[in-house]
């Protein structure tokens, strides 16, 4: 097969958003736009060796797991996904099966959000690379940015922390683990919060950010972009059950540092709390209260452990710590 045959065969036959004009087959896609709507983009690119190794993913996963990267970034901005683009570098050794089953990931979450696979492009090279763009759409003035939390805002997390790295450890390091197939799932195939990020529309104000370099990394982010201080409570951070297995000291790593859980942080106003707590409930997503937005430093996060204070840093996955 050709590049032509494989563009060809990753095509979708019919294309599901009432908005597409032209998807895949010209020099560009073309969409309409929507009154009352602003469209919102993410890019996120998934590297062989950096991100996967053929030992923690199959093809299937890679797919899944790029693009759910992606729509995790339009739940933290509260859109709706519509569209994907997708460019492919590909190695002479990875085979044609082999990519048809990245894009079976692909295709897999894609349906369960409506989302249309708009265009690409297709590349040869020497590490499998997939970038993928996704654009979503949000009412206008409800996009949800990472500088709106205020002093006295409750702070919270969806689902549990660390388990995608517990997964990467399990994949990669010899043992006997409780629940092992729980953890690889995890890291495999996380699940984007799209259904409690679009169910929180009502609010008229909420910062949110979704965890891939770890909750250290992203608290400090949203403390940053809204010049506050975060208090977070080490008791309060929600793990599972099955997490206690591993040593203390890695536990600790994974759930601040380890990343790749795509659950989504927020902070809301104290009386918006139980709104938040009910939106979680009907979207079936676990939702745990883990700090305070409080006044003082600015940009800094706390986090009380031990029954101490102590600065959380912003360390995390960095791609560029040399
Ligand atoms: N190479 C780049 N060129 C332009 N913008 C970039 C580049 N890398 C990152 N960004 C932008 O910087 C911001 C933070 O990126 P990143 O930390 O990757 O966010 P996230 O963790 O949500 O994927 C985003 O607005 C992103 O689009
Ligand atoms: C083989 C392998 N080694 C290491 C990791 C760990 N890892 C790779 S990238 C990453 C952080 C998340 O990816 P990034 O590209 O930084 O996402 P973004 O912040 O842009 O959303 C982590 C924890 C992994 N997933 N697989
Ligand atoms: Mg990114
Ligand atoms: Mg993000
Ligand atoms: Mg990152």
């Amino acid at each position: 097969m050709d590049e032509f045959g494989f563009i060809d065969s990753i095509k979708q036959e019919a294309y599901m958003q009432p908005s597409l004009i032209r998807g895949i087959g010209d020099d560009g896609a073309v969409f309409s736009s929507e009154a009352g709507k602003s469209f919102v983009t993410c890019i996120d690119t998934f590297v062989e060796g950096v991100h996967f190794s053929k030992e923690t993913m199959q093809p299937f996963h890679v797919g899944y797991r790029a693009l759910a990267a992606n729509i995790s970034d339009l739940a933290a901005m509260g859109a709706e996904p519509a569209f994907y683009l997708v460019s492919i570098v590909i190695p002479q050794s990875w085979e044609m099966k082999e990519l048809s089953a990245i894009y079976a990931g692909m295709k897999e979450l894609a349906k369960k959000y409506q989302m249309d696979l708009i265009g690409g492009d297709t590349v040869s090279g020497e590490s499998l690379i997939l970038s993928i763009t996704v654009i979503g759409r949000a009412d206008k003035g409800k996009a949800r940015y990472r500088s709106d939390a205020s002093v006295g805002d409750v702070v919270f997390v969806t689902g549990t922390l660390g388990d995608s790295q517990a997964g990467l450890h399990i994949l990669t390091n010899q043992g006997e683990y409780r629940n092992s197939n729980y953890f690889i799932d995890r890291h495999r195939m996380p699940e984007p919060r799209i259904p409690f990020a679009l169910g929180l529309k009502g609010l008229s104000r909420i910062a949110l950010n979704d965890i891939s370099d770890g909750v250290a990394s992203e608290t400090n982010e949203i403390a940053e972009a809204s010049n506050v201080t975060i208090a977070l409570n080490d008791e309060e951070i929600p793990i599972s059950s099955d997490f206690v297995q591993f040593p203390k000291q890695l536990q600790h790593q994974w759930k601040y540092f380890g990343g790749e859980d795509f659950e989504l942080l927020g902070t809301v106003r104290e009386q918006d709390w139980e709104e938040v707590k009910r939106i979680a409930e009907k979207t079936n997503t676990r939702v745990s209260k883990i700090g305070r937005v409080t006044g003082g430093y600015k940009g800094h996060v706390l986090l009380k452990i031990d029954n101490k204070e102590e600065r959380l840093e912003k360390k995390g996955y960095n791609h560029l710590s040399r």
